[in-house]
C-alpha cells in the first residue's frame, strides 16, 4: 500500500539529511507505528506518502503509483485516497461539529443527500452521535480529536496518517483515540501512526518502525523489544547505531 524505496529527503540550508535511504513496506491493512525522536523524520516521512513534498532521492509508491511522477492535477485524487489527522485537530473553529465534517465531503462534491446520510453514521462510529451541533469549543480535547478523526475517515480513505494523534491528550483520552483508531484500521483502512508515546505503543503490540537521524533502525512487528532492529536497512554511510547501544537504549525514552 505503502512503499519507500531507499528514500532520502534533504531539505534545503540543512546540513542533515531528514531522511536516508529509508526502506519502507506497508501492506493493506496494516497498523503501523512510527516512533523516534524529535526531529527524526516521522512527519517528514508523512508529508512523503502525501505528497506535500517530494524525495530528493528514491521512490515513494502509494497504492502501487510513483506519487513523485504524478502530473499536479492527479495529486487531489491521490490525497483523496487519504485521510489526515493531526496532534492539534486543525477543526474550522465556526463550524459545527456536523459542518466539519461535512465540509470534507463538500469540497470532493459530494451530493446532499450522500452527505447528510454519511456524516451521521460517521459521527456515531467515533461517538459523537448528539453533539452534531455543538462548536469546536464546546467540545473536549477527545471530542475535538473524534471529530478529526471523522473528517479524516468519513471518506472511508483507504489510507489514514495520524501525526501525533494523541500528543495533546492525557493518558485515559489517548487510549479512547487508539481504540478508535483500531476500530477503524478493522474496516480495513491502513494507518500509520506517529506518535512519542510509549504506552500506546507498548499496550497494543503493532508494528513499529523507528526512525533516528531519519534512518530506519528498528522494523519490529509485534512491537516486542525482543528481536533484533533492522541494521541491514541502516546506510554505511550514516552512523549506525550499534544493535547492543540501540537495544539497550530501548528501555530509556529516547522518543
Ligand atoms: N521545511 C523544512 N525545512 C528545513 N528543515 C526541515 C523542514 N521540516 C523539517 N526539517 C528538518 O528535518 C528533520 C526532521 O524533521 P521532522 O519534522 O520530520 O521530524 P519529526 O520526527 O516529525 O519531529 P517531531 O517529533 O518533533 O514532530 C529535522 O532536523 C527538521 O529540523
Amino acid at each position: 500500500m505503502i512503499r519507500f524505496e531507499s528514500v532520502s529527503k534533504a531539505y534545503p540550508r540543512s546540513r542533515r539529511p531528514a531522511l536516508h535511504r529509508v526502506n519502507l513496506d506497508v501492506e493493506r491493512g496494516e497498523f503501523v507505528f512510527l516512533v523516534g525522536a524529535s526531529g527524526s523524520g516521522k512527519s517528514t516521512l508523512l508529508r512523503l506518502v502525501l505528497r506535500e513534498d517530494v524525495a530528493t532521492r528514491g521512490h515513494v509508491y502509494v497504492a502501487g503509483r510513483d506519487v513523485a511522477r504524478l502530473s499536479s492535477w492527479k495529486v487531489p485524487h491521490l490525497r483523496r485516497q487519504m485521510g489526515v489527522v493531526f496532534q492539534d485537530f486543525r477543526l474550522l473553529p465556526s463550524k459545527s461539529v456536523f459542518d466539519n465534517v461535512a465540509f470534507a465531503l463538500q469540497v470532493i462534491g459530494k451530493s446532499r443527500h450522500h452527505i447528510a446520510q454519511v456524516v451521521p453514521e460517521t459521527l456515531e462510529l467515533v461517538g459523537l452521535a448528539g453533539k452534531e451541533r455543538r462548536l469546536p469549543h464546546e467540545l473536549s480535547g477527545g471530542e475535538q480529536q473524534r471529530v478529526a478523526v471523522a473528517r479524516a475517515f468519513v471518506n472511508r480513505p483507504a489510507i489514514l496518517l495520524a501525526d501525533e494523534p494523541t500528543g495533546n491528550l492525557d493518558p485515559a483520552t489517548s487510549e479512547g483515540i487508539m481504540k478508535l483508531l483500531e476500530r477503524i484500521n478493522r474496516t480495513g483502512t491502513t494507518i500509520v501512526m506517529a506518535t512519542h508515546d510509549h504506552g500506546l505503543v507498548d499496550a497494543s503490540k503493532k508494528r513499529v518502525v523507528e526512525l533516528e537521524g531519519g534512518v530506519v533502525v528498528r522494523d519490529e512487528a509485534d512491537g516486542g523489544y525482543g528481536l533484533a532492529p533492522v541494521t541491514g536497512m541502516i546506510s554505511a554511510q550514516m552512523p549506525a547505531v550499534p544493535p547492543a547501544q540501540a537495544a539497550g537504549e530501548r528501555e530509556g525514552a529516547r522518543w
